[in-house]
């Protein structure tokens, strides 16, 4: 099986010992993504947008988009976000959207708010 490690340069670098995104077979694995690239943060709807952004920019680079996307996990700071979350993810997946899971967690890196993670399969 094929390992390949994404990068784009149009989304915030990892800030720890992990990928962007590695590809695996048709599989991408995309890492928890943070508005790192956003200032000031606590928007917590443009924060959610600033991701999805960067999240497609990532897809792109390994030839994907929205559509490839079969999972993801939401880590949220607060469940009160829940609905605004979702309106702003909701808008990047019209049509069938992806198997996912919300979960609300104690601290999440650089203090943000949302932190998303997806896996596309091409
Ligand atoms: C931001 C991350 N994905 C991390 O720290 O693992």
């Amino acid at each position: 099986m094929s390992k390949q490690i994404i990068f784009s340069e149009k989304a915030p670098a990892a800030i720890g010992p992990y990928s962007q995104a590695v590809l695996a077979g048709n599989t991408l694995y995309v890492s928890g993504q943070i508005a790192l690239d956003l200032a000031p943060l606590g928007d917590i709807e443009a924060e959610t947008k600033k991701i999805m952004e960067n999240l497609g920019h990532i897809l792109a680079e390994a030839g994907m988009d929205y559509t490839h996307v079969v999972k993801a996990s939401i880590f949220l700071k607060s469940m009160d976000d829940f609905g605004t979350v979702n309106t702003v993810y909701g808008s990047f997946f019209i049509e069938n959207p992806p198997a996912r899971e919300t979960v609300q967690v104690g601290k999440l890196p650089k203090d943000v708010n949302v932190e998303i993670s997806v896996i596309a399969v091409k």
